[in-house]
């Protein structure tokens, strides 16, 4: 059971209250101090149940929070309480309820567009209390509110226990299969608006499955409505979507369900792009996506500009590493490039791109990384100089940087035209699983940089991104 500092018996008038975003119960009443009072309460309430039912499904987040329910537009959440027991009364239970626009899979795999999708998003019933009719007495209470029925329900990736108990109360054994995470069992779709949305205009005004049917205009153009005092207030957003559209293969995941639960993120990234973010391009975000977002036409992009780069500049960019330690910003004695014994490194003439890069060692920190490039350093095939950027250029690795290969990176925070390297992301954009490394690599090169420098940031990433990390 789960116990709280206050008593909860006032806001529990009824063992079961439903709580929409203003997180207040649904039979409160009171004045504005009261009000606030009682919101804090339900916050905290709703929190240690969340977080609770969060644990019990092991996600490393909760899908019910108070915040959630307050940012929310069509989720109630049902509470179910013990006032006997304890001091101060316990909340025994939670189910999180809401409507969803769904792509769902139909019996015969036909993709239907489903709008304000009655969907079971959080399912709680304290451990010791689970299995005596408590989780059924709170479904039954939520579908009599909602004006449900059980088949009609998509559930946002049951548990098996949730599967069990949907078999065992309400017969829910054959679900349809879905590209989703959503659960939908046979019958989903029975006496459902056709795919143009003309299904069930047929009697001139009538209830199916929780469905507002009449043979209005509006019904034949749009299909049925869900009824509803939410759907009521939000009119046209209830109608069924009709059209070509519907047989898209697409499918939706909400960020609102348990996969908007934050994934883990990864430590080495966190070591990685520790400082590195604060430049950029504004690319911010560490999605999947934007870090997938680099693909074959950058590729091509910096193919073109490798390939227009001319054997002049190739030259200008022969260039020997100055030691770590000092900048020493100007008038600096440009060293010879030293001879390149490794015969597969291609010297100009050669198409850079065709250069093969030998990868250097993996490490495990920058200052691994660092001790390694320096212990390992040697010059790279080719690289750019201050003559060739303007810029002072203290990193080695740039040069062979240039030379695409698949296993370099390089976050270049700073200056955009300045001699680069993007290997799988913009600036900013953070590596969240090590697959991404293999994706398209892409690099730039502009000469004629023209004056400033990187940071000491962007020699930081630079060199620490020489080196192979996984
Ligand atoms: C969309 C989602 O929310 S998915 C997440 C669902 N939530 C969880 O998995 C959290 C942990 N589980 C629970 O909180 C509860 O078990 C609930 C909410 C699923 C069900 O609540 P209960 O109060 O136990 O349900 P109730 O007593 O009415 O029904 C019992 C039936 O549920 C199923 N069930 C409940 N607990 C279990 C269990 N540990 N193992 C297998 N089935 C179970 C069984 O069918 C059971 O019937 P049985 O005892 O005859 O086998």
């Amino acid at each position: 059971m789960v116990d709280f500092r206050f008593d909860i018996r006032p806001l529990f008038p009824q063992p079961i209250i439903k709580v929409t975003s203003n997180l207040l119960p649904h039979t409160f009443r009171g004045d504005r101090r009261q009000c606030l009072d009682a919101t804090s309460k339900m916050t905290e309430i709703i929190d240690r149940l969340g977080q609770l039912s969060a644990t019990s499904q092991g996600l490393s987040k909760p899908v019910t929070t108070g915040q959630r329910l307050r940012m929310s537009e069509n989720q109630t959440v049902y509470l179910l309480a013990d006032s006997e027991a304890g001091h101060n009364g316990s909340v025994v239970g939670l189910l999180k309820v809401g409507t969803k626009d769904l792509y769902l899979f139909d019996e015969t795999g036909q993709t239907r567009k489903v709008q304000q999708a009655p969907s079971i998003l959080d399912f709680y019933v304290h451990e010791s209390r689970q299995r005596h009719g408590l989780g059924k007495r709170l479904f039954q209470t939520m579908l009599i509110e909602e004006q449900w029925t059980p088949v009609k329900c998509s559930v946002d990736r049951p548990s098996d226990k949730l599967l069990a108990f949907l078999g065992k109360h309400y017969g829910l054994t054959r679900s349809i299969p879905q590209a989703n995470n959503f659960v939908l069992f046979e019958g989903f779709f029975d006496d459902a608006p056709s795919a143009n949305g003309h299904g069930n205009a047929q009697s001139p005004q009538h209830t199916r499955n929780g469905m507002h049917i009449t043979n209005s205009p509006n019904t034949q153009l749009f299909g049925a409505t869900y009824l509803g005092e939410d759907n009521r207030r939000r009119g046209s957003q209830q109608q069924l979507q009709a059209g070509p559209n519907l047989l898209q293969q697409v499918t939706q995941i909400s960020p609102q369900g348990r996969y908007g639960a934050r994934r883990p993120t990864c430590s080495m990234a966190e070591i990685i792009h520790a400082g590195s973010s604060k430049g950029g391009n504004g690319g911010g975000g560490n999605s999947a996506e934007s870090n997938s977002g680099m693909g074959n036409h950058d590729l091509a992009e910096i193919t073109a500009q490798l390939q227009q780069q001319s054997l002049a500049e190739i030259e200008a960019s022969r260039y020997i590493p100055e030691p770590e330690i000092e900048p020493e910003p100007e008038a600096e004695p440009e060293p010879e490039p030293e001879p390149e014994p490794e015969p597969e490194v291609i010297t100009p003439p050669s198409p850079p791109p065709k250069t093969h890069t030998p990868t250097p060692p993996s490490v495990r920190s920058p200052e691994v990384a660092e001790s390694i490039i320096g212990e390992n350093r040697r010059p790279p095939a080719f690289q750019l100089s201050k003559q060739h950027t303007g810029m002072k250029n203290r990193s080695f690795g740039v040069g062979g940087a240039v030379m695409p290969s698949s296993k370099m990176e390089f976050d270049q925070t700073e200056r955009e035209d300045f001699g680069v390297v993007k290997i799988n992301r913009p600036p900013g954009h953070d590596v969240t699983s090590p697959g991404h490394d293999n994706a398209d690599a892409m690099s730039t090169v502009s000469s004629g940089g023209g004056g400033g420098g990187l940071t000491d940031q962007g020699y930081y990433d630079l060199k620490f991104y020489h080196n192979k990390l996984w």
